[in-house]
């Protein structure tokens, strides 16, 4: 599947750990009924089996089939072979993108997590399809998130990239912070908890798609 940069607007990254207690499937659901683009399976040290990430896997791809949304899955080749994915994100310290291209089908996506325009370049080089810019701001969601580097951080990648890719920033964004986020170049927003947290991930969903679009206009 080609990747349309309208397909990053309103990017959820969700696995079972995110969900406290709830069924990924529901919030899946209720979220892209609100208006998410796309969805990454990304299950982290998670209390599931591989036999019950699979199972987890296929319903998610599922519901993404049929709401004709991109299912990428985060880190692992093996999974996004098995579930049929879209596609792979993947970090710095992750498979390289040149190894995995082969492995995939031609249009697979990849996403390649990047924090400088060095790293940018890289990532352009060894053919991804579009940049998670992050962590733009303070996460509980992944302990291991660099130093927040702010909106600032995507204007530095797109000023130096002569054909920067489209970006998404990751990390702390929220209705409070997303305006700046789009205002800063990004192609869309990339959330977990701001939807999966929410007691309505649908509403919360529609409110951040809102965002998105009126910031679009205004940047
Ligand atoms: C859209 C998006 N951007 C960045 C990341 C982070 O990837 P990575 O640095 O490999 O960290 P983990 O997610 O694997 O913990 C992402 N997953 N998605
Ligand atoms: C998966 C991920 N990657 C990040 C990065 O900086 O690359 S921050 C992050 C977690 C995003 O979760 P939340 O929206 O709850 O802050
Ligand atoms: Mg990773």
């Amino acid at each position: 599947m080609p990747l349309s940069p309208s397909a990053l607007r309103l990017y959820l990254v969700m696995g079972s750990q995110d969900c406290r207690g709830r069924d990924p499937a529901w919030i899946l659901q209720e979220a892209i009924a609100g208006g998410v683009t796309l969805f990454q399976f990304r299950e982290k040290d998670s209390s599931l089996s591989m036999t019950q990430t699979v199972s987890l896997g296929k319903q998610l791809r599922e519901l993404c089939a049929k709401y004709r949304i991109p299912f990428i899955v985060n880190d692992r080749v093996d999974l996004a072979m098995i579930l049929d994915a879209d596609g792979v994100h993947l970090g710095q310290d992750d498979l390289p993108p040149v190894e995995v291209r082969p492995l995939l089908e031609t249009n697979a996506l990849i996403g390649i997590s990047t924090e400088t325009p060095e790293e940018a370049k890289a990532a352009a080089q060894a053919g991804a399809d579009y940049l998670g810019v992050g962590a733009m701001y303070a996460t509980r969601s992944k302990p291991d998130a660099g130093k927040p580097i702010g909106p600032e951080g995507i204007r530095r990648i797109n000023c130096k990239v002569s054909h920067p890719l489209p970006v998404v920033g990751i990390g702390g964004i929220d209705g409070n912070n997303a305006k700046e986020v789009i205002q800063a170049g990004a192609a869309g927003i990339a959330v977990i908890s701001a939807i999966t947290h929410a007691d309505s991930p649908r509403r919360a969903a529609a409110e951040l798609r809102e965002i998105v679009e009126r910031s679009r206009l205004k940047s």
